[in-house]
């Protein structure tokens, strides 16, 4: 079996994050979920939020399902590293995502959600894509849609085509050649304690040199931008003029007139360059004149991450194999 389903960017001046229609239920209850290869649960808005918690979202609600069955003793909760979070009880049900179903998904629905997740009224919950062993459901871990599906896809493997303000696609099962051109160049992956890390091959700021240092970072499709190491971020702004680490705003920022270098990586042999125009993420509130910038430290995450704006540049093979590898391919 194969699946392909949109990936839709929420926000029109910036891609914050991607959401795909997938159907829980029966009769099929239709919400925009963000795909998250960085994490682990399948979480919903639901019948059991306070409706103080909800604003414009959709929700699932798992008593208007003949194939719901609440999944008993069983609660999670997670925070993510932006400090955002939710909680809450488990159902199974059937879970179709663009024509691949897989039925008993643990669903996990939403009794509490942070505020940033009430303010998103475009985000519905998340669809973990990491690996399982970074699902919370207590006492009980659950599986992710995607090793649910895995045994009867044709392939092993998901892929990512994400685009700059504009529909992308995530693909089950198969590789579509399609999406790509040239080779995919694959890298292991290390997925303990469950990320889909790997290790880019060095970077180069606009024309300047590539240099040659691995990176070791998690390719994460439910992050908005990239947090890489000091001497790396460092070396990008360099080239910025009024560029700072601000406090305020929690990162670097710069005049939005500013002139921006281009930001290469590479995967192996292969280069990836994001043009100037993707490394500004937004005015740091509208129509102020200073730009977030799309480049971060991830001095204070932890983990180096690869978000949207990296992956947006290529077409990327998530291979749940044996051993998993990650394969990057430009477009
Ligand atoms: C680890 C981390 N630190 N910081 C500052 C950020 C933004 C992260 C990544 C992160 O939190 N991603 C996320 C958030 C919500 C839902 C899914 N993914």
């Amino acid at each position: 079996s194969t699946g392909s389903a949109a990936a839709v960017p929420i926000n029109a001046e910036f891609d914050i994050a991607y959401v795909t229609p997938v159907t829980l239920g029966t009769p099929p209850q239709t919400l925009q979920l963000d795909f998250d290869s960085g994490s682990s649960d399948l979480w919903v808005f639901s019948s059991h939020l306070p409706t103080s918690q909800i604003r414009g979202q959709e929700i699932y609600a798992p008593n208007k399902s003949s194939t719901a069955k609440l999944l008993d003793g069983h609660s999670w909760s997670i925070t993510y590293g932006d400090g955002s979070g939710s909680r809450g009880n488990v159902y199974t049900d059937n879970v179709t995502v663009g024509g691949l179903m897989v039925e008993r998904q643990a669903i996990e629905c939403a009794q509490q959600v942070s505020s940033s997740f009430t303010s998103e009224a475009h985000i519905d919950g998340l669809v973990g894509l990491g690996f399982s062993t970074l699902n919370t459901v207590s006492p009980k871990s659950q599986l992710t849609f995607f090793d649910n599906a895995k045994g009867a896809l044709d392939s092993p493997v998901f892929t990512a085509d994400l685009k700059h303000k504009q529909a992308g696609t995530y693909d089950f099962g198969f590789i579509d050649k399609a999406k790509y051109t040239g080779e995919i160049t694959y890298v292991p992956v290390n997925n303990d304690p469950g990320y889909w890390t790997f290790s880019s091959s060095g970077y180069a700021v606009g024309s300047g040199n590539f240099s040659a240092s691995p990176i070791s970072g998690i390719a994460d499709t439910g992050t908005s931008l990239i947090y890489l190491p000091t001497a790396v971020v460092t070396a990008y702004y360099r080239q910025v003029q009024g560029a700072t680490n601000s406090r305020s705003y929690g990162g670097y920022v710069f005049p939005c007139s500013a002139t921006l270098p281009s930001f290469t990586f590479g995967v192996g042999e292969a280069r990836f360059t994001i043009p100037p125009a993707y490394m500004s993420y937004a005015a740091v509130t509208p129509g102020s004149s200073t730009c977030f910038g799309g480049l971060q430290s991830s001095n204070g995450v932890g983990i180096n991450i690869w978000g949207d704006l990296a992956l947006k540049v290529a077409f990327v093979v998530f291979n749940g194999g044996t051993p998993p590898t990650i394969g990057w391919a430009a477009k």
